[in-house]
């Protein structure tokens, strides 16, 4: 199989501009990667893409950068189930860096206690097929089981078109589930229309699952702004970020999705990405709670007057 580097990749990502938005103190990026250094943590053979290198030390630059304090960095489907690149990026954290880990049915309770103690907080099933290969649902279980009592959660991934198939599954998982990019919405349809509103179902029944209100720029038709000065990227996304927002406060997370791989349309400026948040999150309160409050009670309790249960 042929790989491909995006071209540009690196010039755009190394030069995000200032955002204008302010966030919160305290704020958390929640879905954010690294990749490789491929040299020391190469990748997986069974990955679909090879990205560039994306290091800690860039995606903790940038964090600074964009006004933010923490990261929860997510296991990324070039790095398959080795999950060292990410352990390296929490260990390099000093404790402001929490990790989304995938693990096979093969790892040991040993090595899930290795995880939690350097930071893991939750496990990463990707239901996307252009980004891996099936995996049996019965296996999936049993990694949710085993995790349950640990206090992790799990992230799912997938198209909004799937969610009708993966219905009964995601409602059987015991623990918190944390959706991606709002279960990807085709945009182009209604917000209020059949397809989004099954999705707005799943999190009102299931006060359980959370959604990240991320990736403008994978659901966007608009596009990002000419280069004319325009800071209000990816309108077209904000009613469907905004109604999750407005009627689930407590249960979204914001992140950037950096270094944001296998876009090829264009590669976006991460202090866009931020001025994006006010647009969906109108008010200082609603601001606070997706920023700060949310991820801090998921990925730091114990540092937000809670504890971690186990069922996540
Ligand atoms: O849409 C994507 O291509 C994408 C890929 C990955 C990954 O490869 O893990 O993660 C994401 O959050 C989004």
């Amino acid at each position: 199989m042929q790989f491909e580097k995006t071209p540009g990749w690196l010039d755009w990502y190394a030069d995000p501009s200032r955002p204008v938005f302010r966030a919160p103190p305290g704020a958390v990026d929640a879905h954010c990667h690294v990749f490789g250094p491929g040299e020391r943590f190469p990748y997986a053979p069974e990955r679909k893409y090879t990205p560039c290198d994306a290091s800690r030390e860039q995606l903790f630059a940038l964090r600074d950068h964009l006004g933010f304090e923490r990261n929860v960095v997510v296991q990324a489907t070039c790095h398959g189930a080795d999950n060292r690149a990410l352990v390296d990026a929490l260990e390099g954290s000093n404790g402001m860096a929490r990790g989304v880990a995938t693990v096979r049915r093969s790892v040991t309770d040993e090595e899930l206690r290795a995880l939690d103690a350097v930071g893991v907080r939750g496990v990463r099933f990707n239901f996307v097929k252009r980004l891996v290969d099936f995996t049996p649902k019965d296996e999936l279980l049993e990694i949710a089981k085993r995790i349950a009592p640990l206090g992790w959660h799990i992230v799912v991934y997938f198209e909004a078109v799937d969610l009708p198939e993966l219905w009964d599954f995601f409602t059987a998982l015991p623990t918190t589930v944390v959706v991606d990019h709002m279960g990807r919405p085709d945009v182009t349809k209604p917000v209020d229309g059949p397809e989004f509103e099954l999705f707005v179902k799943l999190m009102r029944e299931h006060e359980n699952v959370w959604s990240k209100v991320s990736c403008p720029e994978r659901l966007s038709v608009s596009g990002p702004p000419a280069l004319n000065g325009e800071r209000a990227a990816y309108r077209d996304v904000v009613p469907f970020a905004r109604r999750l927002v407005e009627t689930f406060p407590d249960r979204v997370l914001w992140g950037t999705d950096w270094p944001h791989p296998n876009l090829k349309g264009h590669m976006p400026d991460d202090g866009l990405l931020v001025d994006f948040i006010p647009h969906i999150a109108p008010t200082a309160e609603l601001q606070r709670k997706l920023l700060v409050d949310n991820p801090m009670r998921l990925y730091w309790p114990e540092e937000s007057g809670g504890t971690r249960s186990p069922g996540g």
